[in-house]
């Protein structure tokens, strides 16, 4: 599909009791990038995110591949190569233990170093995130970290090893808005610095605005756009990515705001209508959409998965936009 991956994604499929919830997801993360992982809750999008680590729930079945640099060992290469940016930064440090000791077994849990190398690169990762007088907050317990100190610590945790990929599902939804944007910047700083990519799951359109190259859109478990995210955003080839984008607070007009722009809810896993899954919320919706599942298509730079994605207007929000209108 795409040259130059870090990391391949070819027909993921994860199920439980034999109901899938991702269904034969491909995408690459090239070197450097930030791909944001978008779509309405129940999408697939943690699940898919954890895929990449290797760290799929035990009752689920998973098939298809996924390949970091080559290799398809995941639990392996979990914390050298790829590293998982947590969401919740006080359960993610072990309260009984000073925070240096818990970077330095991270780094002893993949590298063969002396403690005293697995000190000082403990020490280097929470200088790097900005934690003044790093050695001596070292030896302190994260209770005696302020919030936004341990926010920055769990980030030299997953960078400690300097991985090629970062994974961070929702790392800013617990947060204010002043903390999500401290959280951000100090993630993308590091990301530049390691030369990472970033794997970013988020609701929010401002942030894949701001920091996302890429997005990947989903829905019920399936890809529905991927692009470049300024196009993506700013000319979506996909029903579905219209709405989501409809759906944000600059386009409720507040003579519409009686319907929400995108209604209904996306089905269940198992609760699948047949043909293409959005079809039942979709206005270009045809004869078509309710016999076949479309498969992704190269569309100018994106891929698409919709039989319809040439009768989209401009701007792709209008779609919703209007038929609300008329309807209210
Ligand atoms: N441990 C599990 N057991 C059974 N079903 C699960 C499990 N984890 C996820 N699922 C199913 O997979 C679907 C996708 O879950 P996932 O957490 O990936 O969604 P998501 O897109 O990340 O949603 P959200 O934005 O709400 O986190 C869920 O709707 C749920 O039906």
């Amino acid at each position: 599909m795409e040259s130059e991956a870090l990391l391949s994604v070819r027909d993921l499929r994860i199920a439980f009791a034999g109901v899938e919830a991702v269904r034969g997801l491909s995408f690459d993360v090239r070197p450097r990038e930030v791909l944001a992982l978008v779509g309405e809750s129940g999408a697939g999008k943690s699940l898919t995110a954890r895929a990449l680590l290797g760290m799929v729930p035990e009752d689920a079945t998973t098939s298809g591949t996924v390949t970091l640099l080559g290799d398809t060992d995941l639990a392996a290469q979990r914390g050298l190569h790829i590293a998982l940016v947590p969401q919740d930064a006080l359960s993610a440090l072990s309260p009984v233990h000073p925070v240096g000791d818990q970077l330095a077994a991270a780094v002893r849990s993949v590298a063969r170093v002396s403690r005293k190398e697995a000190r000082a690169r403990a020490v280097a990762a929470l200088d790097r995130v900005g934690i003044p007088d790093a050695a001596r907050k070292a030896r302190a317990y994260p209770h005696e970290y302020s919030g936004g100190m341990r926010q920055r610590a769990v980030i030299a945790m997953a960078t400690v090893n300097e991985p090629d990929v970062l994974v961070a599902d929702e790392p800013t939804t617990a947060l204010d808005e002043e903390r999500r944007d401290q959280v951000l910047r100090v993630l993308g700083e590091q990301r530049e610095a390691l030369g990472a990519a970033l794997v970013l799951v988020t609701h929010d359109m401002d942030v894949v605005r701001d920091h996302a190259d890429r997005v990947l859109v989903m829905y019920a478990g399936r890809l529905t756009e991927l692009g470049p995210a300024d196009a993506v955003l700013g000319r979506p080839r996909a029903p579905y990515t219209a709405g989501l984008l409809a759906s944000l607070p600059e386009h409720d007009a507040p003579r519409r705001r009686r319907l929400p722009a995108l209604p209904g809810t996306p089905p269940a896993p198992g609760t699948l209508p047949p043909g293409c899954a959005f079809a039942p919320r979709c206005p270009l919706a045809a004869d078509l959409c309710h016999r076949e599942e479309p498969e992704p298509q190269e569309v100018e730079g994106h891929l698409v998965a919709c039989h319809h994605w040439a009768e989209l207007p401009h701007p792709a929000v209008d779609l919703f936009q209007e038929k609300q209108h008329a309807s209210s």
